[in-house]
């Protein structure tokens, strides 16, 4: 008799125009509330090492802001171009996330901000930071990297950033309210030390917040009331680096590592897996181009997942197919 074994697999879509797409650095991707995917891209800026000086000042200011737009809104299914945003604002694009009211939030490296823009607005409705003026105070980000919104109480949260090593949480109109975090201390990384806080996902049927440890190639979550350590989730698979992670609602959670340092075994990947037990469940990577810098990874209730990558300048779209596998005993 056979033996019927769903698998949970995803693969790439091919009906999506991944080779056709003209993006810069894709840093940030999201999906609205009718569930369009948003990207968050650098036009013809790129992020590379004479971008900043040794206190992180940004360099080429004297460009002027990005006079392209920086924020596309594309149909999910066939990638055409739907709305698109965010000319002359930014400099260095990075993360990005939408609200229950279709906000998007967005953090520049450049600036060292935090943005609110009403889907319609030229005008962005908050700012938090100072115009490219570094640092690590109430008032101040180092590199922000991410933001994330509580769609329940409204809590801004800020993973801050490349040169800071903390979490802040602001109140719905941006009032500071707390931060946790600290540097990883040389030798071993202790829950709360991040090196480089690089990407959020909120989780609010369990009021936690995941947050990828870039350099330290994990996943750390939190209370979101209290910044307390819940867990850490961590497999050598994921390397040296682990980039983006993002939740869907029902339990699973996707995630993107970086390259591999030359001679090392794991491949630059995404990743799917159970939330609440950590397993992994399935790997992906592409079949057109390849992963180069796989940046934000969004994956939407439906099983369609997005990977932005800076380096290849590309967006792949992926889907999960139910592999029955055949098993005769
Ligand atoms: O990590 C880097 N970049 C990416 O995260 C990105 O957001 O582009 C980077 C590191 C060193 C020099 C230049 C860029």
């Amino acid at each position: 008799e056979k033996e019927h074994k769903g698998d949970f697999h995803i693969e790439e879509a091919m009906e999506w125009p991944v080779l056709d797409l003209k993006l810069g650095q894709v840093s940030g991707l999201a999906l609205d509330p009718e569930d369009n995917l948003v990207v968050f891209h650098r036009g013809d800026r790129v992020w590379d090492e004479n971008s900043f000086d040794s206190k992180f000042v940004y360099q080429q200011r004297g460009l002027g802001p990005i006079e392209q737009n920086t924020i596309l809104v594309l149909n999910p299914s066939n990638a055409k171009l739907l709305h698109s945003t965010g000319k002359s604002l930014f400099y260095l694009p990075h993360g990005l996330s939408v609200d229950k009211n279709g906000n998007y939030w967005v953090t520049d490296v450049a600036l060292h901000q935090v943005f609110k823009l009403g889907a319609n607005d030229k005008e962005p409705l908050l700012i938090l930071g100072v115009a490219l003026q570094p640092g690590s105070d109430k008032n101040h980000f180092c590199q922000p990297t991410d933001v994330a919104v509580d769609p329940i109480t409204g809590s801004i949260y800020v993973s801050d950033g490349y040169c800071n090593s903390r979490i802040i949480q602001f109140s719905p109109n941006g009032l500071y309210v707390m931060q946790w975090g600290e540097e990883t201390s040389p030798g071993r990384s202790r829950p709360g030390q991040f090196c480089i806080p690089h990407s959020l996902a909120l989780i609010p049927d369990l009021s936690q917040l995941c947050v990828a440890d870039r350099e330290n190639a994990r996943i750390q979550c939190f209370r979101l009331e209290t910044g307390e350590f819940t867990r850490e989730i961590k497999h050598t698979a994921f390397g040296r680096e682990l980039f983006a992670v993002s939740y869907v609602p029902g339990g699973l959670l996707f995630a993107v590592n970086g390259m591999p340092y030359p001679g090392e075994a794991e491949s630059v990947q995404g990743f799917v897996m159970n939330f609440s037990t950590g397993e992994i469940i399935d790997t992906f990577m592409p079949l057109r181009k390849s992963f180069e810098m796989p940046h934000d990874i969004v994956a939407s209730e439906d099983g369609r997942v997005f990977v932005g990558d800076v380096h290849a300048k590309a967006v792949w779209k992926f889907v999960s197919a139910e592999k029955m596998e055949h098993r005769s005993v």
